[in-house]
């Protein structure tokens, strides 16, 4: 699958026919990909479809066996040093020390990068500000909540002023609440700093919610790509639900109007459909020329997960290319 390349700024990340076997086990098998810079991108797949992988590859971890990637506008497999100046990874290879408090772990980091005192101060100062951190600054990590942590981990990654960040699951065991918080600081990053995110997650939700783009991984190949909406259109499953307003209505309407599903008691029916303008409209002229009265009418559009579902069962039934 080819994604169509427009002229415009350099990409943050372009990857062109990217593969990587374990032995005989094809992990990757020619990918292709263009992250537009300032952008959120997703890649989604089930376990074992190789998303770590990728993100292990791009982030200079470990290496390809074909394909060209360029990061930050080098190219990864001749200037390895200068991609990784360019990018923060946070997530599984957290670096946070639990014993250290807050503001000593990014005296740390900030020292690492040689910064210097006053510098890496202003910037310290500025970060546990930005990431709620400044009034359990001088507390240890180790009596931080799970929300806490993973901003401290993301402020971390910060101090280096990244172009680039790649994000792995960073809401996993968070509550509701934390994990909104931790949304509108990706989205801060990427507003106000122009930063680049590449995003792992398990939570189709949080990909619906953060991404601009979204790529499905299953078996080693990219079998999606595009908005979530344009994903979103790409399965089955929207559909209309009517509630009549009365039995008469209900019983002389459903006979006609395609209703693949019904409640008799509840008095609605289910009618297949993404909820055109069209088809809508053509149902409630119907309903009005027959005069039924409509309680409620709601329109399902499918969400990611029928999308996941469908797209990468598709791809694990088809047969193997190997
Ligand atoms: N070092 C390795 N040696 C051999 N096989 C590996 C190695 N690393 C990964 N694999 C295999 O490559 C495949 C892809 O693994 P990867 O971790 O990239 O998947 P993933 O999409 O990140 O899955 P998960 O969601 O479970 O983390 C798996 O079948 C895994 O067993």
């Amino acid at each position: 699958m080819r994604t169509i390349e427009t002229p415009g700024p350099m990409p943050a990340i372009s990857v062109t026919g990217l593969r990587k076997s374990y032995g005989s086990h094809r992990v990757l098998d020619g990918i292709d990909l263009t992250i537009p810079q300032g952008t959120i991108f997703s890649l989604l797949g089930p376990n074992g479809a190789g998303k770590t992988t990728t993100v292990q590859i791009l982030s200079t971890l470990i290496r390809a066996d074909a394909g060209e990637i360029w990061v930050a506008g080098h190219d990864l497999a001749g200037e390895p040093d200068t991609v990784r100046a360019a990018i923060g990874v946070t997530g599984q290879f957290s670096a946070v020390d639990h014993l250290l408090t807050g503001e000593e772990n990014l005296r740390l980091m900030a020292d690492l990068l040689h910064l210097g005192r006053s510098r890496g101060g202003r910037r310290i100062r500025e970060l546990l500000d930005r990431f709620g951190l400044t009034d359990a600054a001088r507390k240890p990590v180790a009596a931080y909540s799970g929300g806490m942590r993973r901003r401290l981990d993301l402020a971390m990654t910060m101090v280096g002023t990244p172009r680039i960040i790649f994000l792995d699951e960073p809401t996993a065991g968070l509550d509701p609440r934390s994990r909104r918080t931790m949304w509108q600081i990706v989205r801060e990053l990427v507003e106000q700093d122009g930063v680049t995110i590449f995003l792992t997650t398990q939570y189709l939700e949080e990909a619906d919610e953060l991404a601009d783009r979204i790529a499905l991984l299953s078996q080693g190949e990219l079998v999606a790509e595009g908005t979530p909406q344009e994903l979103k259109r790409l399965v089955p499953g929207g559909h209309i639900v009517v509630r009549f307003a009365d039995a008469d209505g209900y019983r002389r309407a459903v006979p006609h109007i395609g209703a693949t599903s019904r409640d008799d008691a509840a008095l609605t029916a289910q009618i297949p459909g993404s909820g055109g303008v069209k088809t809508l409209k053509n149902l409630l002229e119907w309903l009005d020329t027959q005069a039924v009265d409509v309680a409620e009418l709601t329109v399902h559009t499918p969400d990611l997960d029928d999308v996941f579902l469908t797209l990468t069962q598709e791809s694990s039934t088809k047969e193997p290319s190997r």
